[in-house]
């Protein structure tokens, strides 16, 4: 489980880690209340559901996570995380901070890494050709940072950090990018060969 402030390159540390090892990681696919397009197949972009449906889901605490987005209903269901892991795969998942507590149980066993942005002089110089690709946006827009961009990305982090740091297993600053990612894969191996406390109510199921 990973997370960090909008931008700050969740999903471009996910995207590598799926890349470098497809068979030993995967990632959740989301339900979304709205239409599907011509393209888009059920299962496999989204799982496609009506709103009705959606609602029902939330009442039942199925989801981990969900939003709202012009008019439709986008989230990730606890079931959808059961199978990845069914298939013997560490599941890739971005949550807001305030969802760590929820999944804190013997049967997710999550690692919390808290990916973190270096000091706004080195955003500055290492995001130069970056650009913040807007995932609302249906056109997927691309934009490059902005100073407020930066601004926020560090203000948030703060606040992560102060409020839910004593959550966080792992903490990567997303400095540059190669570094950050082989520290990311250095502790996911580590997690997985060395011996690490969980707590005791874990080890009995
Ligand atoms: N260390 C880095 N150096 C330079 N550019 C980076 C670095 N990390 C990420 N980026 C770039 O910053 C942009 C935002 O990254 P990414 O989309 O992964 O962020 P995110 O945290 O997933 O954001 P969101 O939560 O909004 O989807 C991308 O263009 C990405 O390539």
């Amino acid at each position: 489980m990973k997370e960090g402030p909008t931008g700050v390159g969740l999903n471009e540390l996910k995207r590598k880690l799926l890349i470098s090892d497809p068979q030993h990681f995967g990632v959740t696919i989301p339900h979304t209340s709205r239409p599907k397009r011509n393209q888009e197949s059920d299962g496999v972009e989204y799982h496609f559901i009506s709103k009705h449906l959606f609602e029902t889901d939330v009442h039942n605490n199925k989801l981990v996570e969900y939003g709202e987005y012009k008019g439709n209903y986008y989230g990730t269901s606890l079931d959808s995380v059961r199978s990845v892991l069914s298939k013997n795969k560490v599941c890739l998942l971005d949550v807001q901070p305030h969802t760590i507590k929820l999944l804190r149980t013997s049967e997710f066993k999550p690692f919390v890494v808290f990916v973190k942005p270096p000091t706004m002089e080195r955003l500055r110089e290492t995001r130069k050709n970056s650009k913040i690709i807007s995932s609302k946006d249906d056109k997927g827009s691309a934009k490059p940072f902005t100073e407020e961009d930066f601004q926020e990305m560090l203000n948030t982090a703060e606040m992560m950090e102060s409020q839910y740091g004593h959550l966080f297993e792992k903490v990567i600053v997303n400095d540059d990018l190669t570094t950050a990612f082989s520290e990311l894969q250095l502790a996911l191996k580590q997690l997985e060969t060395e011996t690490h406390w969980v707590p005791v109510s874990w080890t009995h199921s």
